[in-house]
């Protein structure tokens, strides 16, 4: 189990080529905000905008989009009809990202069903929230894409692999990441990467101010921003963990708690800070 370091993150976060644009800093879908959780989509959404991402797109509940649109007008908002053509839409981005608040409605499985029938090998998905419990609950199947994360906090690891939390174990867990052939954020205090057939990275940052609801939304949000800009490996994946809980840590010095827009607002503050260290 090796520890995930700043060394690691500086090698992620990079200056930008002068002549870059939007279109080469990732084209990111996110799904969710149903039911009465329309802040995590807008969470997440905002997290995506602030660490950078071209170009954001959220499909969310209809009563949602204004909402979004007035809390990050960087995104564009989509508000879910029943005669939505998800699977055309799909095909317009590089990173999905499917769960924060997505709910367990009809609706939430109908979408889940068809982003993972509908997703290519050269797109990246992001599994969240209700989107990995609906997962276990129907039996759903990982498609093959080019990088698949799910980031589940350990009850929804419990749920996804049928490894009960007390037997989260290390070796446990990479057996079942071997399995289902995923990337895996265990989300706890130490937050576990794990990667099929490689080596567990730990987080050593964060702690208990960041137990408030959003806090793995947000997470999530960032995770899609970095894998839509930098290479897409456990590295990014364990540096978008990794600046979440620094910033947190910063933030706690001076805070009993920390919220998780407090945490998007420094995104760009201390990537500009890595990207030069
Ligand atoms: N503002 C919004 O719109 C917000 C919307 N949200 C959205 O809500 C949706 C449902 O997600 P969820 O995690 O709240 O519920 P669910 O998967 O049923 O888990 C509950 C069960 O798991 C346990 N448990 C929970 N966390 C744990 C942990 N870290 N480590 C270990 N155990 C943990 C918990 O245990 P207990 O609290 O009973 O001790 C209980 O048994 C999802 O889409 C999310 O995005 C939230 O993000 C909040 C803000
Ligand atoms: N005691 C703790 N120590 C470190 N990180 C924590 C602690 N409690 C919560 N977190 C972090 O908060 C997030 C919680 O994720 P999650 O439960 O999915 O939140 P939500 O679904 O409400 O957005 C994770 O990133 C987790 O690591
Ligand atoms: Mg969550």
């Amino acid at each position: 189990m090796d520890i995930i370091s700043e060394n690691l993150i500086k090698t992620v976060i990079t200056p930008r080529p002068l002549t870059t644009h939007k279109g080469n800093y990732g084209r990111i879908l996110l799904i969710g905000g149903f039911d009465n959780y329309h802040g995590a989509i807008i969470m997440a959404s905002k997290a995506t905008v602030f660490s950078g991402a071209g170009l954001v797109t959220t499909l969310t509940d209809q009563a949602n989009v204004s909402n979004l649109n007035i809390a990050i007008p960087e995104v564009m908002a989509l508000g879910y009809t029943k005669t939505l053509a998800l699977p055309s839409l799909i095909k317009n981005y590089d990173v999905i990202l499917i769960g924060p608040g997505l709910g367990l409605s009809k609706i939430a499985t109908n979408l889940l069903r068809t982003v993972l029938n509908s997703i290519q090998v050269n797109q990246t998905l992001i599994i969240d929230g209700s989107a990995l419990t609906l997962m276990a609950q129907n039996c759903y199947s990982l498609p093959k894409t080019a990088l698949t994360v799910l980031t589940p906090h350990t009850m929804e690891w419990q749920r996804i692999s049928n490894i009960l939390i007390k037997n989260q174990t290390v070796n446990e867990n990479q057996r079942m990441v071997n399995i289902l052939n995923a990337h895996v954020v265990l989300k706890k205090y130490h937050t576990e990467v794990y990667q099929p057939h490689g080596t567990p990275l730990r987080l050593n940052v964060g702690g208990p101010y960041q137990a408030t609801g959003g806090m793995g939304d947000t997470l999530a949000g960032i995770i899609a921003g970095f894998l839509g800009q930098f290479p897409k490996n456990q590295q990014t994946v364990a540096a978008a963990t990794f600046i979440h809980s620094k910033i947190a840590d910063e933030l706690a010095k001076t805070q009993y708690v920390v919220l998780p827009t407090q945490i998007t607002a420094k995104l760009p503050e201390f990537m500009h800070y890595y990207s030069n260290f």
